[in-house]
C-alpha cells in the first residue's frame, strides 16, 4: 500500500498554492444525531475541507454518536479536535495531537498525551502532532480557562513566532493558531504574517472568525487552513460565503 496520508495530501495542496477550510462541530452544542447529519450535509455541500469536532469541556458523552453521524453522510475528513484524553474517538480519520505550547501546565503539554497515546495506538486515526498556541483574543476563553493557562498577549507576534519556531524544532507537524472559540478578536493579521515568516509548517488558524472577510485575511496572511465553530453556528450562510470565498481564492491563485 502506498496510498498518501490526509497530512501528505493537505500538504500537496499547500504547495500548489490552496487553502482549505475547516468548519468546528463541539458535540456540546449538538442535541441528537439529526443536527449532526445536518450540518454535515451543508458541509457536503459547501466544499468545506475538513470537519473539526472536539470541545474545551464535553457534557453530553456524545462524540462517538456525532463522529459516526457525519461519517454516515459526507466522505469529508473528519478531524478531532480534543480538549482532553476522554474525547478520542476511534471512529475519525484524523486526532490533532495537540500540545498547549502557549502555556506552562505540564498537563495539558504532556500530560493529557500519556494517557491518551496506549488508546490512540489501537485506533488506525492518523496523528498529526500539533502545536497548540493560544493568543489573547479580547475577553477570557473556554480553552484558557479549562486549560488553566494564559494566551500570549496579542500585540506580541514575536512570542507566537519563536514559540512555532520552537515547536518546529521539537519536531511538530503543524502549527494552530487559536484566539479560543467564541474570541472576541481573531488572531491579528501581523501576528500570522509573521508566523508565516518564521517557519514553514502548515498553518491552521482560527477563533472569532466572523465574515468571509476575515477568513480572507487570515488565508493572505499566512493561513493554510481556517477553522469556524461559533459564527456558523449561529448563521449557517456563512459557510457558503466562506467557501465561495475560498474557492475564488484558490482558483484565482492567490498568493500572499
Ligand atoms: C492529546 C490529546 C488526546 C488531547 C490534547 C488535549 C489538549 C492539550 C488540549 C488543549 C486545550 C483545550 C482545552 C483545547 C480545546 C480546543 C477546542 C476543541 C475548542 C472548541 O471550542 P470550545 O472551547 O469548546 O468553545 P465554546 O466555549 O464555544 O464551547
Ligand atoms: O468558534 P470559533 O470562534 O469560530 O473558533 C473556532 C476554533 O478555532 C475554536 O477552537
Ligand atoms: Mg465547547
Amino acid at each position: 500500500m502506498n496510498s498518501k496520508s490526509k497530512f501528505e495530501e493537505w500538504k500537496a495542496r499547500i504547495s500548489e498554492g490552496k487553502k482549505s477550510f475547516a468548519v468546528l462541530i463541539d458535540p456540546d452544542k449538538i442535541g441528537n444525531e439529526q443536527e449532526a447529519i445536518t450540518i454535515a450535509k451543508h458541509c457536503d455541500a459547501n466544499s468545506v475541507d475538513w470537519i473539526f469536532v472536539g470541545g474545551s469541556l464535553l457534557t453530553r458523552n456524545n462524540t462517538k454518536k456525532v463522529v459516526e453521524s457525519i461519517k454516515a453522510t459526507t466522505d469529508i475528513p473528519v478531524v478531532l479536535f480534543p480538549g482532553d484524553a476522554t474525547q478520542v474517538c476511534p471512529s475519525a480519520d484524523i486526532l490533532l495531537f495537540l500540545s498547549l505550547v502557549s502555556g506552562r501546565n505540564p498537563e495539558y503539554l504532556i500530560g493529557q498525551h500519556i494517557k491518551a497515546a496506549p488508546i490512540i495506538k489501537e485506533t488506525e486515526l492518523e496523528v498529526w502532532p500539533t502545536a497548540y498556541i493560544l493568543v489573547e483574543s479580547g475577553k477570557k476563553t473556554s480553552v484558557s480557562y479549562i486549560s488553566n493557562t494564559e494566551p500570549i498577549p496579542s500585540d506580541k507576534p514575536e512570542i507566537a513566532s519563536c514559540t512555532a519556531l520552537a515547536s518546529e524544532m521539537l519536531g511538530m507537524k503543524c502549527v494552530y493558531l487559536e484566539a479560543g472559540s467564541g474570541a472576541e478578536h481573531p488572531v491579528p493579521e501581523e501576528m500570522i504574517r509573521r508566523v508565516r515568516k518564521d517557519m514553514t509548517l502548515p498553518l491552521i488558524v482560527g477563533g472569532g472568525i466572523r465574515s468571509a472577510e476575515k477568513a480572507q485575511q487570515a488565508l493572505i496572511a499566512g493561513a493554510d487552513m481556517i477553522v469556524i465553530g461559533n459564527a456558523i453556528e449561529k448563521n449557517p450562510g456563512l459557510m457558503t460565503e466562506v467557501s465561495e470565498c475560498i474557492l475564488k481564492m484558490n482558483r484565482l491563485d492567490v498568493h500572499q
